[in-house]
Formats: C-alpha cells, structure tokens, sequence
C-alpha cells in the first residue's frame, strides 16, 4: 500500500489543538468524490456544483399542510417565504434550523430533498455525495442530527465541513500559509470568530447571535417601547433598511418608517422609527459578537497575533453587511475590519472550492 501524501492542510490540522475542519468524514469516503456542496444556513440554503456554482439560493423554510392525518409538504424555499406570517390554521411554517443548528429533523429532510431535486433535476439516478457546511462548534449530537437528515433526504455519504474555515477560503484569505489571518463569520443565527493559519483552525469561539436574532430584538425593541407589533418579515426588511441608510450615512436624526399593527388601538398602524434607536438596538446584540472577538484575540498564540495585528479582521456572512457590526469591532479592538466581497456567499464560495479539493 502506497503511503498517503498529506497536504499542507492536513498537517496543520493535526498540529491545531482546535476541531479540525473535516468534522465527520463517511467510512471509505475517499473514492466518493464529492459532486455537491450544501451552505445549510437558518436563513438561507444554498446548493453548490462543482461545475456549475452556486445552483439553488433560497431561503431555509418549510410550509407543511395538516389535512388528513401526517403533514405533508406543502411549499419550500422561496414560495414558503412569502407564506411566514400568513397562513390559514391548516398550514404550518417550520424552519429546519434555528440558532445555526438543527432543531427540525424532518423540515431539514424535506427541505434537502426538495434542494437537491431542483438543484440536479432528475437526470442523476445515483445518489449524489455532498459536503455540508456546519458550525464549527456543532455538538456531535448535531452533526449526527444532520447527517440522518442528508441520508434520509437521499444523499449519499456526506461530509461536514466547518463553516469558518470555509468562508476563508471564500473569502480568498492565504489560509494555508504560515500566517494568522481571522475571520468573523456573522450568518443569520450564529457568529463564528475564528484564527486560520497553516490551513487550519488555531482558535475559535461561537456564539448564538446573528441578523435573525438580531430581527427578533428589533420585534421585542418595537413590542415593549412603541407597544407596535410587526411580523417576523418586517422586522428583517426594518433592519435591511437601517443598515441601507447607515451605509449611506443617513442623517443622524432620520426616521424609517415600519408598518403593523398598535397594540394600544390594535389597529393596522404606521410607526416613523428614529435610526438612533435602532443604533442602540444593534449596539446591544452586537455585544456578544464583541465579546467573542474578545475572547479569541485573548487566546491567539502571540506570532499569530502579531500577524491579525498586521491584516486586520475580516467579516463574512450575510450580517457583515451591518455597518455597525465593523465599526464596534474596529473601535473595540483597535484593528482594521474589512468586509469580504458578498460577504453571504463566502460559505457557498469556499464549499466550492473545497469541491475540487
Ligand atoms: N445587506 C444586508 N444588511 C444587513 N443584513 C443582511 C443584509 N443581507 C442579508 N442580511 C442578513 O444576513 C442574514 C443571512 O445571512 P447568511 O445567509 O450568511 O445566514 P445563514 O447562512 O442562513 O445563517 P447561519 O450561518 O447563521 O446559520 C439574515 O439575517 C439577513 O437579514
């Protein structure tokens, strides 16, 4: 038997003490090359071929129907989204994960196999072998929740990449090179910050915080302080539109206007918000990120700090597009913060490469 050439990569992610960026690998994986790679996001799924690119964007969300007796599909991805909110009692919404993990075994299978089939068609008769990005401190409890519901969804083997690390190489970081680079990778329900160096992952630290958390402290914020209910749609398109007008530099006394419904009249009503108060809404659940960056910046090896002092911090995932979100981490840490060219896509970028791998 011919011993195993080890890249760089692997090397470095023996000599890491920190969870290695192949988190599970399927027995006898190595002849099953895989053909697809899956960005499986709370918000958002997106599916990868290794010729044709992203394939499938759609948002993660399932709408069963509760006729007769078990719930059937009844809508996924994007013709589910426009039914949050809205449905009569007979159909439910689900969304397969919350908080970056899976909480809806069988939303997630449903929603993969309906992925799958768009993204393929049904050309392919054999089941395809994928990679699924996962957050890189997903329990194994996770991780196996996620691989029953790839398997039942009609995937072959499967392996679960970390999303940092896949979001660097995304992001067109040098990962592999004997440098510290960083990376906060800020999605919908997680925020992963994580040091690479040598093609691996030195440190890393998540938290459970993101743009739809962030959504449901605009909702709470606009609940308690204005008494004004708004669905969880318009609490996203709200905070869509304050980002907009901060990276415009809106005025500091500019209003955005939300619509729902009064809870002093319950009434439809319209409310014009003050951006400041959104500013402090954002202020506050953005702590949490700060406190990670914190946290890993203190438990980086001095060389590799040194290096992260050199080339700043770079964000990736859909909130990175908070111009908030750069700004605490510049002013808390000192460091220059750059975001990544479309910062949601740089899972699904990475996954892409690694597809090639
Ligand atoms: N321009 C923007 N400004 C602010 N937030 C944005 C913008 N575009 C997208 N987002 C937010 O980014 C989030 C989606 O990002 P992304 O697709 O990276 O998340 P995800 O991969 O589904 O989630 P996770 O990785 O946390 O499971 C949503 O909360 C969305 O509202």
């Amino acid at each position: 038997m011919y011993p195993r050439v080890m890249r760089l990569r692997d090397v470095a992610r023996d000599k890491c003490d920190a969870p290695c960026y192949l988190l599970t690998v399927a027995s006898h994986f190595s002849w099953k090359r895989p053909e697809l790679a899956i960005d499986f996001g709370t918000a958002n799924l997106r599916v990868i071929g290794r010729d044709e690119g992203i394939i499938l964007d759609e948002p993660s969300l399932c709408c069963f129907a509760h006729i007769d007796t078990a719930p059937s599909l009844h809508a996924a991805g994007i013709a589910a989204q426009a039914m949050v909110d809205r449905t009569p009692g007979k159909l439910q919404i689900r969304r397969p994960l919350a908080r970056g993990v899976l909480q809806d075994i069988d939303a997630a299978t449903h929603l993969l196999r309906y992925a799958v089939r768009k993204a393929r068609g049904r050309k392919h008769f054999r089941a395809p072998h994928a990679m699924i990005g996962v957050p890189a401190d997903a329990t194994q409890a996770e991780r196996g929740a996620l691989m029953t519901a790839a398997h039942d969804a009609g995937l072959g083997s499967v392996r679960l990449v970390a999303e940092p690390f896949a979001a660097a190489l995304g992001a067109s970081l040098p990962i592999d090179a004997p440098t510290g680079t960083m990376i906060v990778e800020c999605g919908a329900g997680t925020t992963e910050v994580a040091v690479l160096s040598l093609g691996g992952i030195c440190v890393t630290r998540s938290v459970r915080v993101g743009g739809a958390t962030l959504d449901k402290a605009i909702a709470d914020h606009l609940h308690f302080k204005h008494k004004f209910l708004a669905g969880e749609l318009t609490s996203e398109q709200l905070k869509l539109g304050y980002a907009e007008n901060r990276r415009n530099d809106a005025a500091k006394d500019e209003t955005i206007e939300v619509k729902g419904r009064s809870l002093a009249t319950g009434l439809p009503a319209a409310l014009a918000l003050p951006l400041t108060e959104l500013d402090r809404v954002a202020e506050k659940h953005f702590q949490q990120i700060i406190d990670a960056v914190r946290e890993v910046l203190g438990g980086t090896p001095p060389e590799l700090s040194q290096d992260i002092h050199e080339r700043g911090i770079i964000l990736t995932g859909g909130s990175a597009a908070t111009p908030l979100l750069g700004a605490m981490i510049g002013s808390e840490t000192g460091l220059a913060v750059a975001v990544a060219d479309e910062p949601a896509r740089c899972v699904a970028r990475g996954l892409h490469q690694m597809l090639f791998d």
